[in-house]
């Protein structure tokens, strides 16, 4: 790098403290002239009282100037620590906007602790610049001025210090050459080994695990050797400089005196003149401190260019499209309360929904990083309010992908567009308040945990964050903080998951059109991310969620799956459909592992799912897309189609506050025309059309009815879909007439519940928030998904006790008569039994004698809601109905029966990558192992020791 940058960014730093600069060099500059009119005064005054003469007025004089000088010295000193300091901060913030502007570009560049090193340290060095110019000038004046007093004295003296002043210029160059270089590397290294001791700090954990403390400290130290070598060879630079001025500089002094001896012999000098004359000698040759104030600039300058490179970083450039403005004049909506910029834009709520609902359109994608293309002109279309899972082997670059997405990084090539409009047009403010992210290991930004989770370019209101909260499932641990919402964040040592269950809270508390989690629930247990992905599907305003998931039950969750492969989308299909491919099941674990796309000789799909709309054209919105169009590829898995109709909207559920849960009917969401269900996405089972490959068409089956998850024809109660009509956080409630009929519903939104197998496996387990994992099938059972029901009519919080007053789980068989005790352990062993993973289920289960698909009418009267095989489970536990769940009415039958819910789907994968579920048959995945069931068994034990 060129030093001009460099001293353009020192120019600044000077013209920013222009006036004090200016009074520090007025002061040094005072100082000098004092400094040089010290000597003519003192020799003078010396002539006047070897003559005998009367001397006091220039006595006098001598005391002023001596005090002067040491009045400027104080003054110099003082302004010159808060001129430096001024400067610095300055600088700093420069150098801070310019890493914190360019986002992850700057960590990927340098690393933490170089960044640090130069912001901190760098900066500190760089802002000494502005008095150490006004000081070497004022440095600079006194030899000047020396030799022009020289001059004056006697010509013949000044020609003789001015014959050795070449050579002292020389020797000031090699100065400035060599130390300069020296500086340069010596601040490069400090930056590396402050790398280093910065990944020691965050991994001290690690380090105190492997116990290889001492091992760390010497890899941290590894430059110091380097260092040492620089910083000797400054020293040497300096010393050398040193020693050559201290040879110098006596005899160009030992000239002057000898030439003005000789002028003094001749009469030319007084005695009073041959000693200004040597004075004026010393000052000329001053070399030792405009040294120093060289070196100081010389410092500066190599700060000054490593805080250059900072400034250069590639910033991220907005445009000026503020696209929330639009949406707060169309939705006339505000926010139920909120102090930032934004409060009073209703993202989620109505109308803006319509307007915007974070269509996602990734087109031609190239990602370089480090020289290896990461993505490969990667095509992805995530219709508004869809819900895509991201999944991928390590390393496939999906975090790269989520980066994209929401602009935290630029592409190599290609374009993003959020609701058809180029990401890069918006706004900073917009984008940032349409793009919510949140990470695996989220930085706690906010003073208390309140300010935490309004963290971001608007502050939502409170009721917001503790909505948003409850989402994430973080208001219960809140809750027991000591001061709540108000404890500050550095009072608490918090764990992993309640850290991300904060940074998700962060999240849902500020996305609007777009929630992109990257990972973000990998800490979070089975069951806390059960909820949270169950809250994220209903209850988080957000239209498009991204979601980079590493578990099939989140997987299971989405309406879409992109499955990412050596840059490329191998597939992009529902969960269920994508779970025939043994490779892809290979991802969750299952099977053999999934061969990269280049290594299996298959070429990767490069394909997406078109979002047709009605009139066919490629346009879409909200309330036209049908997804998923099918298109099957001649090596691809088949993607659905839709369903002509779909199940049932989803009953209401507003979170934080208190909000009306609004069942409603969805009459029209079923298929229309009294036709079968479709085999879409909204299948809870595999599709019939997803094995057929046909393209979905309603010959491909009608499994739709079969997930028996609000899916059965003719309409179910359902539960709403985000973004429309509930209210959530921040949004207001209140349907269209057009949800409250299920008209305008797409497929995506009339896919509750999921369309995927897994999803409808996974148990559902409401918030019981201070006792988390205390399930409730002591006191009654669950329908798979479905509302808490207890047998043989008893209300659910009847439950079904044993003779022995312990509650048993339905559905475990306990031989009558035996002691309490053992029915205890039998009902556990029998539990354990059901809950370990179960084999893939053979696809000829699906064709099982007996199977009657649910989805084209309703059950008859007195009919087992679960045609439960004989050798059936017990459905999964639901915690206590007095914690109780809200009614889910989705797994409600027709006319909102509870318990028709039965996947009598074919195999399916449950959640955590667990065995597919056996037809008709829950699936108890790992939040159910059986080392959980016994240390559940035994709490419950406990339990019921202490209320006995
Ligand atoms: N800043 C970077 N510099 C160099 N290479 C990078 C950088 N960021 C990512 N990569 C590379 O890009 C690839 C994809 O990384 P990414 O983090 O997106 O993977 P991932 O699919 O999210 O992995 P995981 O599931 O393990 O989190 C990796 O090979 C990684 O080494």
């Amino acid at each position: 790098m060129t030093a001009k940058p460099a001293d353009r960014l020192l120019l600044g730093a000077l013209r920013h403290s222009a006036p004090r600069a200016s009074a520090v060099l007025l002061l040094t500059t005072g100082g000098a002239a004092v400094g040089l009119a010290l000597p003519v005064t003192l020799g003078h005054t010396l002539d006047l009282l070897l003559d005998g003469r009367p001397a006091q007025t220039w006595l006098a004089a001598c005391a002023g100037l001596i005090a002067l000088l040491v009045l400027f010295g104080a003054l110099d000193g003082l302004l010159t620590g808060t001129t430096d300091a001024r400067a610095t901060v300055w600088l700093r913030r420069r150098a801070l906007r310019g890493v914190l502007a360019a986002g992850p570009t700057a960590t990927e560049r340098y690393e933490n602790g170089d960044l640090v090193a130069r912001v901190v340290g760098n900066a500190a060095t760089a802002g000494t610049a502005p008095t150490a110019l006004a000081a070497t000038a004022a440095t600079a004046l006194t030899p000047i001025g020396a030799l022009v007093g020289l001059a004056l004295l006697d010509p013949w003296t000044a020609a003789a210090f001015v014959f050795g002043l070449p050579l002292l210029a020389l020797l000031m160059r090699a100065f400035v050459r060599e130390t300069g270089d020296c500086v340069a590397q010596y601040q490069r290294i400090q930056g590396d080994i402050a790398g280093r001791l910065l990944e020691a700090i965050g991994g001290a954990r690690t380090i105190a695990a492997a116990g290889s403390h001492e091992r760390e400290a010497a890899r941290i130290l590894t430059p110091l050797p380097a260092l040492s070598r620089q910083g000797h060879r400054m020293w040497r630079v300096q010393g050398r400089s040193t020693a050559q001025a201290a040879a110098l500089v006596p005899l160009l002094q030992l000239a002057v005196f000898a030439v003005g001896g000789l002028r003094l012999l001749t009469g030319a000098l007084t005695l009073g003149d041959l000693l200004a004359a040597s004075r004026y000698a010393v000052l000329a040759a001053g070399v030792g401190t405009l040294v120093g104030h060289l070196n100081g600039l010389v410092h500066s300058r190599a700060a000054a260019r490593r805080l250059t490179a900072l400034q250069d970083l590639p910033a991220i450039e907005y445009g000026d499209v503020e696209a929330t403005e639009g949406r707060a004049a169309e939705t006339g909506s505000s926010a139920e309360s909120g102090t930032g910029p934004g409060a009073g834009v209703d993202a989620g709520g109505e109308g803006g929904a319509a307007a915007c609902t974070g269509a996602l359109e990734l087109r031609g994608i190239t990602v370089r990083k480090a020289g290896h293309t990461v993505l490969d002109g990667l095509d992805l279309t995530v219709p508004g309010g869809c819900t895509m899972a991201v999944v991928g082997r390590s390393g496939t670059g999906k975090s790269v992908l989520a980066a994209v997405a929401g602009r935290l990084i630029e592409p190599d090539a290609g374009e993003v567009l959020l609701d058809g409009e180029p990401l890069r047009r918006l706004s900073h403010y917009a984008l940032r308040r349409s793009v919510g992210y949140a990470f695996a290991r989220p930085a706690l930004l906010g003073d208390t945990v309140h300010d935490t989770v309004a963290y971001g370019v608007y502050e939502p209101g409170p009721g917001d964050v503790e909505a948003a909260a409850h989402a994430a499932g973080a208001a219960s641990f809140i809750r027991r903080l000591p001061e709540g919402y108000a404890t500050p964040c550095a009072d608490v040592p918090l764990s992993g998951g309640e850290i991300q269950r904060l940074g998700l809270a962060r999240a849902f508390a500020h996305a609007e059109r777009l929630l992109i989690l990257d990972d973000a629930t990998s800490s979070l247990d089975t069951v806390t991310e059960l909820r949270v992905g169950r809250a994220l599907l209903r209850d988080v305003r957000a239209g498009t969620r991204l979601i980079i998931a590493h578990r099939a039950a989140t997987a299971a969750r989405a309406d879409l799956v992109a499955w990412l492969d050596a840059g490329f989308i191998r597939a992009l299909a529902p969960h269920a459909t994508l779970w025939e491919d043994p490779r892809y099941r290979a991802l969750f674990g299952q099977d053999e592992p999934a061969p990269p796309a280049e290594e299996s000789g298959q070429p990767p799909h490069r394909w997406q799912v078109p979002v047709a709309a009605e009139d066919g054209t490629a346009e879409q919105d909200r309330t036209t897309a049908r997804l998923p169009v099918r298109r099957r590829p001649a090596d691809g898995p088949a993607v659905g189609k839709p369903p002509a109709g779909g199940p049932g909207p989803r009953p209401r559920r507003a979170i934080g506050h208190g909000a009306a849960t609004a069942q409603r009917e969805g009459a029209g969401a079923g298929a229309p025309n009294g036709g079968p269900a479709d085999a879409g996405p909204a299948n809870n089972g595999r599709s019939d059309a997803g094995r057929s490959g046909a393209g979905g068409s309603d010959a491909g089956g009608s499994d739709a009815g079969r997930s028996g998850r609000g899916a059965s024809h003719g309409g179910s109660s359902g539960r709403d879909f985000p973004g429309r009509g509930a209210r959530r956080i921040g949004g207001p409630a209140g349907a269209r007439p057009a949800d409250a009929r299920g008209e305008g519903l797409t497929p995506v939104e009339a896919q509750w519940p999921p369309s995927s197998p897994g999803a409808a496996d996974v148990p559902d387990i409401p918030n019981v928030p201070d006792i988390p994992n205390v399930p409730s099938w002591a006191h009654g059972r669950r329908a798979p998904g479905g509302e808490a029901q207890a047998p043989e009519g008893r209300p659910a919080s009847e439950g079904r006790p044993a003779p022995g007053g312990w509650p048993v789980p339905e559905g475990i068989p306990i031989p009558e008569g035996m002691p309490v005790t053992q029915r205890r352990r039998r009902a556990l062993a029998d539990l354990l039994s059901q809950t370990e993973p179960q084999p893939p289920a053979p696809a000829a289960r699906v064709a099982r004698p007996g199977h009657r698909p649910l989805g084209h009418g309703h059950r008859p009267a007195g009919e087992s809601p679960t045609p439960t095989p004989p050798s059936a489970p017990t459905p999964p536990p639901t915690p206590p109905s007095a914690k109780a769940p809200e009614p889910d009415v989705s797994t409600a039958g027709p006319k909102g029966q509870p318990g028709s819910a039965t996947s009598s789907g074919p195999a399916a994968p449950g959640p955590e990558g667990g065995a597919p579920a056996p037809s008709g048959r829950p699936v108890a995945g790992p939040e159910m192992t059986a080392a959980r069931v016994v240390a559940l068994g035994e709490r419950w034990a406990v339990q019921r020791r202490g209320d006995q």
